[in-house]
């Protein structure tokens, strides 16, 4: 069977490789695992909750309609927590879509929100639908996003795809693409320009990237060769995080403690500014993974 549905997950097997698969719990519609020919490719803290009592850590968590926590009192978004609620909700399966590529989509609306939570973007007066569509392909595997504006009013949202990769070592790995991008560094609150051909990882790393051709792919290089391919449609913006060793012990749901060398996030979304979105409408974002791939030099500077 390439989709079976169990009480909490969705799990797809490619119909010509059942090594290839990927399994996405309906808690917050988060990708969990996606294994490409036995390969693990997504990393999976040891301590993450997967039974609906907190976000997933690890995987690929939804974040949406908030990046990070709003600093803005008259925002909207001011009260709700941390990146939101999408991650932190019981999606449904809407049921599968193609065969080919493997193709399931996921929905979540106002009403499976918990009531407390809704309540506290914009007191509960955005109506929306989010449609989630993941494909497993060949070697790839794509999240797809669509948020329709149900009601009657305009709202305004960040998205993201908070992607954690898993990789053999951290310190051994370099991303391209960066280079002369804008990027905020959440680290030290300071704007400047990537100047590194390649970026590297040392020690803890956080940094939004900003407005980035959607031409550009980002890949993540171990010795010359690429581990992972990023790439992305309509979304502009990168989050690059790491946590390091400190940030690692802070965390409870975080474990090994030394995780952080196996793992590292490249997170696709429209966070640098909010996508106002008009009664009615629609918008979509999407990013792909993609196993391996040819080096590709691109530059920032058009
Ligand atoms: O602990 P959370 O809420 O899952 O967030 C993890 C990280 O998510 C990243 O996207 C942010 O840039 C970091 O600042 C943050 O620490």
């Amino acid at each position: 069977m390439p989709v079976e549905e169990t009480e909490t997950k969705v799990i797809l097997t490619h119909p010509a490789d059942e090594s290839t698969s990927l399994t996405i719990l309906k808690h917050g519609a988060t990708v969990i695992s996606w294994k490409y020919k036995g390969q693990e490719k997504l990393w999976l803290s040891d301590a993450a909750k997967l039974d609906g009592s907190k976000p997933v850590r690890g995987g690929i968590p939804l974040v949406f309609p908030i990046f990070g926590k709003s600093k803005d009192e008259k925002h909207p978004a001011f009260k709700l927590p941390q990146h939101g609620f999408a991650r932190n909700s019981p999606w449904e399966l809407l049921g599968q879509t193609t065969e080919n590529p493997l193709t399931v989509q996921l929905g979540l609306g106002p009403e499976q929100v918990d009531p407390e939570l809704y309540k506290l973007w914009d007191d509960g007066k955005n109506d929306f639908t989010l449609i989630l569509s993941v494909t497993l392909g060949d070697d790839y595997l794509t999240t797809g996003i669509e948020v329709e504006n149900t009601g009657s009013n305009d709202f305004e949202f960040n998205w993201l795809f908070h992607t954690y990769l898993r990789i053999p070592d951290v310190t051994d790995v370099v991303v391209n693409n960066f280079t002369d991008a804008k990027c905020y560094d959440q680290l030290i609150g300071e704007n400047y320009f990537e100047k590194s051909p390649m970026i590297s990882f040392t020690e803890e790393f956080d940094r939004i990237y900003k407005e980035i051709d959607s031409k550009v792919i980002f890949q993540v290089v171990e010795f010359g060769k690429v581990l992972t391919t990023v790439e992305r449609d309509n979304l502009p913006d990168a989050v690059v995080w790491n946590p390091w060793i400190k940030k690692s012990e802070g965390m409870a749901d975080f474990e090994p403690k030394d995780g952080y060398l196996k793992m590292l996030c490249i997170e696709p979304g429209h966070v640098n500014s909010f996508v106002h979105l008009k009664a009615g409408e629609k918008w979509n974002g999407k990013q792909t993974l993609r196993n391996g791939g040819e080096i590709k030099v691109q530059t920032n500077i058009y």
